[in-house]
């Protein structure tokens, strides 16, 4: 069996029995005196440097544990700065796009009826007229002007003008399809698109706005209720026309019901 390794109190024991030696006077002039001296002395020196060796370890440590733990703060940091930034970005860009559709949708509006305005209906008519092409469907178009709205306004104000406008509006509004357009096409003159209907239908329908508009009674309280009429003037797209052309062959229509006495609609 080999005997067990020194330990620290092994050390400290011999090293305690060397110091008695050294310090006994009886062992003055023993040969190996000296020679113990000085294995003592070395003996403290390498534990001396070992204790340094240690204390420049456990130095190192901490200081590179305190060097991490701030790389990690540092870098934590950062990353709150990040998702932070990130947040507003995300913020920012949502109310720019809201911003932007509440531009894009007021640029399209008429204010008064929030109808779509004469700018949204030529998109619509372009988007309509290449559709129908496209799809070879019939498209028919059709121009409402109210009629005497000069007087209305002479007559009773602006005010009640406006209000007649609103009335009309949402008049149309109740007779026409999901899929049909209306919109102001200015003053008092609003354009109806009907994508896939022939002349037939789309008679029918002017006829059914036309009948409502008849039926509205303005209560003007302090006078009787004030009645509205219209004129209309519709057309079919024809092959390969532009737009514009099949607006002014609409127009023309309305002229015509105008001339023939208001209050009803033609078709050209
Ligand atoms: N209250 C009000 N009036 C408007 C508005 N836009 C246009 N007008 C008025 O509408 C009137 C249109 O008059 P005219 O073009 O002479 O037509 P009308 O009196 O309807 O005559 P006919 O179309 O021939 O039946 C004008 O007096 C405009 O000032 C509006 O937004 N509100």
């Amino acid at each position: 069996m080999r005997p067990a390794a020194p330990g620290p109190a092994d050390e400290e024991a011999a090293i305690a029995a060397a110091e008695t030696l050294l310090a006994d006077p009886g062992h003055r002039d023993h040969p190996l005196r000296a020679a113990l001296a000085d294995l003592l002395a070395v003996h403290r020196a390498q534990q001396e440097r070992v204790e340094r060796l240690v204390r420049i370890s456990d130095g190192y440590h901490s200081l590179s544990r305190t060097h991490s733990s701030n790389l990690t703060e540092k870098f934590e940091r950062q990353v709150r700065r990040l998702e932070k930034l990130a947040r507003i970005s995300d913020l920012y860009q949502s109310n720019l796009r809201e911003l932007t559709e509440a531009l894009r949708e007021t640029s399209l509006k008429d204010p008064l009826t929030e109808l779509g305005n004469r700018r949204y209906l030529m998109d619509r008519l372009k988007e309509e007229t290449e559709r129908a092409r496209r799809k070879d469907s019939p498209l028919c178009v059709a121009l409402l002007d109210v009629d005497h709205f000069k007087q209305i306004n002479d007559r009773h104000g602006h005010d009640t003008g406006d209000q007649a406008l609103c009335r009309i509006a949402a008049a149309m509004r109740a007779n026409v399809r999901e899929y049909d357009t209306i919109g102001r096409w200015g003053g008092e003159e609003f354009l109806l698109l009907f994508p896939d209907t022939g002349e037939a239908e789309a008679t029918l329908t002017v006829e059914r706005v036309r009948e409502a508009i008849a039926a509205i009674d303005l209560d003007l309280g302090h006078a009787p209720p004030l009645g509205l009429t219209a004129s209309i003037g519709l057309t079919r797209q024809r092959s390969g026309e532009t737009y514009s052309a099949t607006v002014n062959r609409a127009d023309d229509a309305l002229l015509s019901a105008k001339q023939l006495g208001r209050n009803r609609s033609v078709v050209l």
